[in-house]
């Protein structure tokens, strides 16, 4: 699927996706990794080794230690709701149970899903977390040990359990090439028990590349991180399923080129600096001058205020907005003046670490070599 079949897609089955998939997918999640801590081992597990088994919190890509992060995070994005993710969240259930509540408490009608497997899902565990509107269950022996009947019972006893708390529990799975038939049958069996099953197009990271080359799988191209037959399974699923359980798949692409995008340009918007311009990708563009000489800065730092233009200094550096920076260079070379600094057009990330994703030259002040 390309990303307008998907948009064709999304659209025609907006209404009856999840909450917390219409939430994530207008990128109006704030994404709670509570902690990298769990047990199961996936072969498939995507995490990278910054998180994995790291007993550490991410908001978004913000790595954070409190709960007032979490809030300013939130707040910085506009977001709606919270993923709360992991590793497993219910190995810390009682971090999880003070960030989901200080979210709660924080904003209003703040609809909150969290991602877990059924070994913890406790009585215990489920009343600390019963302020949820969304749970998603990861039956994970089933793709690590193979298809059993008490594995798919054990799950069904969960979801019934957590159905007593929280008011949706789905069912969320990666699509395991060739596993057509084992998870069409799980459908089946849930299918009256879960409120959705969400099937993910099974994605390679570094980490777990090599678990995957092993059994076989490999990239399906060179743009994306999904894996050939991925797609296919689930697809297949979808057309022979019969039943009525609400089946939805998730396509890689969707993660990275529409709710990324869209939490991109959510963050953004709230960060942008009054001379800073929003891409349609999320990103943000900024001029940048850079001078050698204090009195170069000066001089047009004088020019820029004549004219009123919205500007900010940052050491021997002068940010502006890059559509008037490209001006100002044009009208400099028409009317000869001399340009005494170097510019540019760096595009970045409006995450935590602005990380640059591009520059592009205007203008190289040549350097004078001398030899002493
Ligand atoms: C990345 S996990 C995060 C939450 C938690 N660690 C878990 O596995 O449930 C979210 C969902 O992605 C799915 N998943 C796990 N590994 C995946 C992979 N390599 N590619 C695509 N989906 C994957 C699982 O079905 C899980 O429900
Ligand atoms: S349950 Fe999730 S975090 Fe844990 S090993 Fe599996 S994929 Fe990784």
């Amino acid at each position: 699927m390309d990303v307008k079949k998907i948009e064709e897609y999304i659209n025609k089955n907006f209404d009856k996706l999840p909450e917390g998939c219409k939430q994530c997918v207008r990128g109006e999640k704030l994404v709670l990794f509570i902690t990298g801590t769990c047990k199961n081992n996936c072969y498939y597990c995507p995490l990278s080794e910054k998180r994995k088994d790291k007993d550490v919190i991410y908001a978004n890509e913000r790595l954070i230690s409190s709960v007032e992060e979490a809030i300013e995070e939130a707040k910085l994005c506009s977001s709606r709701g919270v993923g709360i993710t992991g590793g497993n969240p219910l190995l810390r259930v009682d971090r999880t149970k003070k960030y989901l509540e200080a979210l709660k408490k924080e904003f209003k009608d703040f609809h909150a899903h969290l991602y877990t497997t059924p070994e913890t899902i406790t009585t215990e565990n489920l009343e600390k977390i019963k302020e949820l509107d969304e749970l998603r269950i990861h039956p994970t022996k089933i793709f690590n040990i193979g298809y059993k009947e008490e594995f798919v019972d054990e799950l069904i006893k969960k979801i019934r359990l957590a159905k007593k708390y929280i008011p949706k529990v789905g069912v969320e799975i990666p699509s395991i090439p060739g596993m057509d038939e084992e998870i069409l049958n799980l459908a089946y069996e849930i299918d009256g028990v879960a409120d959705f099953l969400n099937i993910n197009e099974l994605e390679f990271s570094d980490e777990n590349y090599e678990n995957l080359e092993k059994r076989g799988f490999y990239p399906k191209d060179d743009v994306s991180n999904a894996i050939a037959g991925s797609e296919e399974t689930a697809l297949n699923v979808i057309k022979n399923f019969k039943g009525s359980l609400f089946i939805h798949y998730c396509p890689s692409i969707l993660k990275d080129a529409i709710q990324m995008k869209n939490r991109l340009i959510r963050r953004a918007k709230n960060i942008a600096k009054p001379y800073e311009v929003v891409t349609d990708e999320g990103l943000l563009l900024r001029g940048i001058m850079i001078f050698d000489r204090e009195e170069d800065l000066n001089e047009i730092v004088e020019i820029l205020e004549d004219n009123e233009v919205e500007f900010e200094i940052d050491g021997n550096k002068i940010y502006l907005n890059p559509f008037i920076l490209e001006d100002l260079l044009d009208l400099m070379k028409r009317e000869r003046f001399p340009i005494k600094f170097s510019a540019y057009i760096s595009e970045y990330y409006p995450t935590v670490d602005k990380l640059e994703v591009e520059r592009i030259p205007l203008h190289i002040k040549k350097r004078k070599l001398r030899f002493k």
